[in-house]
């Protein structure tokens, strides 16, 4: 008998383009939500648009509130809701870059109210998938949550973000190669559902963006546009798994067990692009394709090795060599990869 079902939840209003934050409103007012909206923001990215979002929405009969958070944790996201509770708030808008938009998404969630993503920054596909990613003790929680209603992301205000924020953004859908063959892996060695629709959307989502590489220019408001797109068609891939497995493998591991040693870490997206040029190769090996994935790196302009992460080889090589153990995702880490293995991997690859 066939008993499979799938349940797969998208934004409804995707707005991509320059100067569409003036439209949020209007994106908003065709959700049909009730109440007042709460603005889930950052320092920078309020004083940058927070006024320009109030204004609007007070003028299209909307009352809104805001609430500034300076990190992603738990207990941030309880303030939120306990604030959102206060104003009684019927919706959430999270504003800005990663943070404040997994805060905004994982309160709405909990209070069953709808979530509104207005990006300022594209620096990885959080900003639009149905995830939230929380760091917590030894583990990094990948939150299931429900994907924003709507996104609104102007790429007159992305192309003018910090130029890293957007590599970061790029490196991290360059990073979904690796991440679609560890899924690939796991499914043949662990019996772990694969979607091919997902899968092939994933990886087409980087053909395109590396394809595009010569758009991708500090210069041009285009970079902002074809990276914001890539990352819609990322979140959609991880949205028809109902997984991050799309676009989270060994080198999403490894960036998350960064943020956990590294003194210093750099930005997701920089992290999970160095990591995947290592698991690159150890998917397959000296003759492979780690040279393409490092070439597709250094073309739009982000880092390639742990030096220019800001990161010594010792605290890169304990990740690789400990990042299998901190989330139940099986990848080409295995149960672990030998220290020798791992300063093999990275030398080869000249990422240390
Ligand atoms: N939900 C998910 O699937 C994922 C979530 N994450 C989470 O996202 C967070 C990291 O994301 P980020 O965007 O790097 O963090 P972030 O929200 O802290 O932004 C990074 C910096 O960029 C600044 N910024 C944002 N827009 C700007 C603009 N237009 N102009 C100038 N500065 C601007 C912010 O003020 C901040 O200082 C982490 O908490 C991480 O765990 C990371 C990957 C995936
Ligand atoms: O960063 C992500 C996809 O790019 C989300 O992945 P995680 O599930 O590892 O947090
Ligand atoms: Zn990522």
């Amino acid at each position: 008998m066939f008993e499979k079902s799938t349940w797969i939840k998208l934004p409804r209003n995707v707005v991509v383009g320059h100067g569409v934050l003036d439209r949020a409103a209007e994106a908003v007012s065709e959700l049909y939500l009730d109440g007042r909206p709460l603005i889930v923001t950052s320092p920078t990215p309020d004083d940058i648009a927070g006024e320009r979002l109030r204004k609007q929405f007070a003028e299209a009969g909307f009352d809104p509130v805001t609430v500034v958070v300076e990190e992603a944790r738990f207990s941030v996201v309880e303030e939120v809701i306990a604030t959102a509770r206060a104003e009684e708030a019927g919706f959430l808008v999270g504003l800005g870059g990663g943070k404040p938009i997994d805060i905004g998404k994982m309160a709405a969630d909990e209070l069953g109210v709808g979530f509104v993503s207005v990006p300022t920054a594209a620096s990885h596909d959080g900003i639009v998938s149905g995830r939230g990613s929380v760091p917590e003790g030894d583990t990094r929680h990948s939150v299931a949550a429900d994907p924003p209603l709507a996104v609104v992301a102007d790429t007159e205000i992305i192309a003018r973000s910090p130029w890293r924020l957007t590599t970061a953004g790029c490196a991290d859908i360059i990073s979904n190669y690796t991440a679609v063959k560890d899924w690939q892996l796991a499914h043949r060695l662990k019996n772990v559902e694969y979607s091919e629709y997902a899968g092939a959307l994933s990886q087409m989502t980087a053909e395109m963006l590396v394809a595009r590489a010569g758009s991708i220019k500090r210069e041009l408001e285009e970079s902002a546009w074809v990276v914001t797109k890539a990352l819609v068609s990322s979140g959609v891939a991880m949205s028809i798994a109902d997984s991050s497995r799309p676009a989270s493998g060994a080198e999403h591991l490894i960036s998350h067990q960064l943020d956990r040693i590294a003194p210093d870490p750099a930005l997701h997206g920089h992290q999970v692009g160095v990591a995947s040029v290592v698991t690159e190769y150890l998917h397959s090996g000296d003759d492979g394709e780690w040279t393409d994935v490092r070439d597709a790196l250094a073309s739009i302009d982000a880092p390639t090795t742990a030096a220019a992460l800001d990161i010594d080889a010792g605290t890169f090589v304990e990740a690789v060599t400990t990042a299998h153990g901190i989330r139940d995702r099986y990848t080409i880490l295995g149960d672990g990869v030998s220290e020798e293995a791992a300063v093999e991997a990275a030398t080869v690859t000249g990422v240390i």
